[in-house]
């Protein structure tokens, strides 16, 4: 046996088989020759394992390697096998499997025992053949005897293993009970099935990082697919500027805004639909310094219950029938920016207590999925319903309730800002009229009178889509908004008379009216150019929730 510092695996690889005798296979006994039924055997057993990690999934490599130490060690009658890797000089063994028989302990997964004599021999591309420990051993290798005495190790062989010329690894064996030989074309035939097994983790990895690597890829791909498709679904108006007003109450909400921008606090915008909550919640988030990236906005009306789960936390493929394709929900597309909840009060109540723990710690999993996914994201909410009525009715959250009303702002009605009448109207008349390449220069007195005295159920979209009506009808250079064309009279109530019934009930009963006329007059037809929820200014999905709420529902005919 040569000292082990001496045993340069290139020197020995080119000796002669049988240079040296062999441990009998099978049973363990050392150094006598191999016989020729035993050599095939064991050519049989390394064509087998080489045969089998040929073609080998990656993720199937650590099993498979088990299974081969498994059987190098009984066919040869060791007492433990283990395969470690190496990533760099840097870097020490990690021991990646470990198998020995019953009364041996094999070697916990992770970095190998510090033993540098040891490891800078496989590392120096050295084969280290202990055959009688302590004996063997260098007078150097101090850590190495010790260590080998408290294992009661007698004998160890390790062979450095190289992929494409470099040292990525080692596979050792160990006798406990007695000293053994290690004859070179043992050695020789354990550096080929060595070499095999390397070749299939360093496969695996390079998949592995591969993988990763196209992970990253889609997911920065769906990301950007769905922020452009969030940016196209995004307000008009949504140009990250605080509007700018007359009206000392609206101004008031503009501070409050102001200050609350640039921190990261939850914001609850409250107010009527039209007001103007989309366009604050898009003013706060351009003031923040999330401002750079697009605001994620999500409806929580629009969608049925069924999606909007994986609409907001993703899904992975096969969630659920017709899952084709992993989703990116908007949670994790608003990581590291801001999320819009609005209408955040139809929130189902089994997805009110995932948004809570999102608000909570930033963590969810997708549809379907088992991989906690956290995100660092700024929540800015609205919802025009009576959110503490909600809760007290026991169709919101308390908790969740709490957690969003951090910062509440509410958002006064158009009827409440008249001021801003007149100039939002002049705001959206130079708007369309760039678009429609119309130029307006007067507001007929009489018209902006109607415009100053009515209601605005739907204000300020309301109030844009009768201009934009106006427009598009302009012939000359004053516009006429014809406020009675397009609204019945039982619409136009004037401001002060509002005021003075501004009673809930009284409210509630113009809103119905006003709501049944619309219906009525488009033969019920909520949807759609001319459709009623167009007529009032509001979103369909608004009419049809207020509607539930009026208890409005088409009369069957006949
Ligand atoms: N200050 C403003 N200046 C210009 N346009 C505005 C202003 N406020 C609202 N708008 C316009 O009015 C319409 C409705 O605004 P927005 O969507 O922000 O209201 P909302 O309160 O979020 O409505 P909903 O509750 O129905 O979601 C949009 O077309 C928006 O561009």
């Amino acid at each position: 046996m040569p000292e082990a510092s001496e045993a340069r695996f290139d020197q020995e690889a080119g000796a002669s088989e049988g240079a040296r005798p062999g441990g009998e296979p099978g049973k363990g006994v050392a150094a006598t020759e191999l016989s020729l039924a035993e050599r095939l055997a064991f050519e049989r057993l390394l064509g087998d394992l080489s045969a089998r990690f040929a073609d080998l999934p990656a993720d199937q490599v650590i099993d498979q390697l088990r299974h081969a130490l498994d059987r190098l060690t009984d066919f040869l009658g060791f007492d433990r096998c283990s395969f470690a890797e190496v990533s760099d000089a840097e870097r020490p063994f990690q021991v990646l499997c470990s198998v020995s028989k019953e009364s041996i302990e094999a070697i916990a997964p992770g970095p190998a025992p510090p033993l540098t004599w040891y490891f800078g021999e496989l590392r120096a591309g050295r084969v280290v053949a202990l055959a009688d420990i302590p004996a063997d051993f260098p007078p150097e290798a101090v850590a190495e005897i010790h260590y080998c005495e408290r294992a009661g190790l007698k004998s160890n062989l390790a062979i450095p293993l190289r992929v494409g010329g470099r040292v990525v690894g080692a596979i050792a064996f160990s006798a406990f009970h007695r000293t053994r030989a290690w004859p070179e074309d043992l050695i020789l035939r354990l550096k080929l099935v060595g070499e095999v097994l390397a070749q299939a983790v360093a496969r695996s990895r390079r998949e592995a990082a591969l993988a990763t690597a196209l992970a990253e890829i889609t997911h920065l791909k769906e990301r950007l697919e769905a922020e452009n498709q969030c940016l196209r679904q995004s307000s008009r108006t949504g140009c990250g500027r605080l509007p700018s007003s007359r009206s000392p109450r609206f101004n008031r909400v503009l501070e409050e805004i102001a200050q609350v921008a640039p921190t990261n606090a939850t914001v609850l915008l409250l107010g009527e639909t039209g007001t103007g909550k989309e366009v604050l919640a898009d003013a706060i988030h351009h003031l923040s310094q999330r401002g750079e990236r697009p605001m994620i906005k999500v409806n929580c009306a629009a969608l049925p219950a069924s999606l909007i789960e994986a609409e907001l936390f993703g899904r992975e493929k096969g969630a659920y029938t017709g899952a084709l394709a992993r989703q990116m929900g908007r949670f994790e597309l608003a990581d590291g920016s801001t999320i819009f909840l609005d209408e955040v009060g139809e929130l189902p109540l089994e997805l009110q207590t995932k948004l809570l723990r999102v608000l909570q710690d930033g963590s969810f999993e997708r549809v379907g999925g088992t991989r906690t996914i956290k995100v660092k994201i700024r929540v800015i909410a609205a919802t025009n319903r009576d959110l503490a009525r909600a809760v007290a009715e026991g169709r919101f959250r308390d908790d969740l309730y709490y957690r969003l009303n951090v910062f509440p702002v509410a958002v006064p009605p158009l009827r409440e800002r008249p001021e801003d009448i007149p100039l939002l109207a002049w705001e959206f008349v130079r708007e369309l009229g760039e678009s429609m390449g119309k130029s307006i220069e007067h507001i007929a007195p009489d018209s902006m009178d109607a415009l100053m005295a009515y209601a605005w159920p739907g204000n300020v979209r309301e109030l844009r889509n009768l201009i934009e009506r106006a427009m598009i009808l302009a012939r000359g250079s004053t516009l006429h908004v014809a406020l009675g064309a397009a609204l019945s009279p039982a619409m136009r109530i004037r401001r002060d008379e509002v005021a003075e019934t501004a009673s809930a009930g009284a409210l509630k009963d113009r809103e119905r009216e006003q709501i049944l006329q619309s219906l009525q007059q488009t033969g019920w037809r909520i949807r759609g150019p001319g459709g009623a929820a167009e007529r009032l200014g509001i979103k369909p999905t608004t009419l049809e929730s207020r509607m539930k709420r009026l208890g409005l529902k088409r009369p069957t005919s006949g």
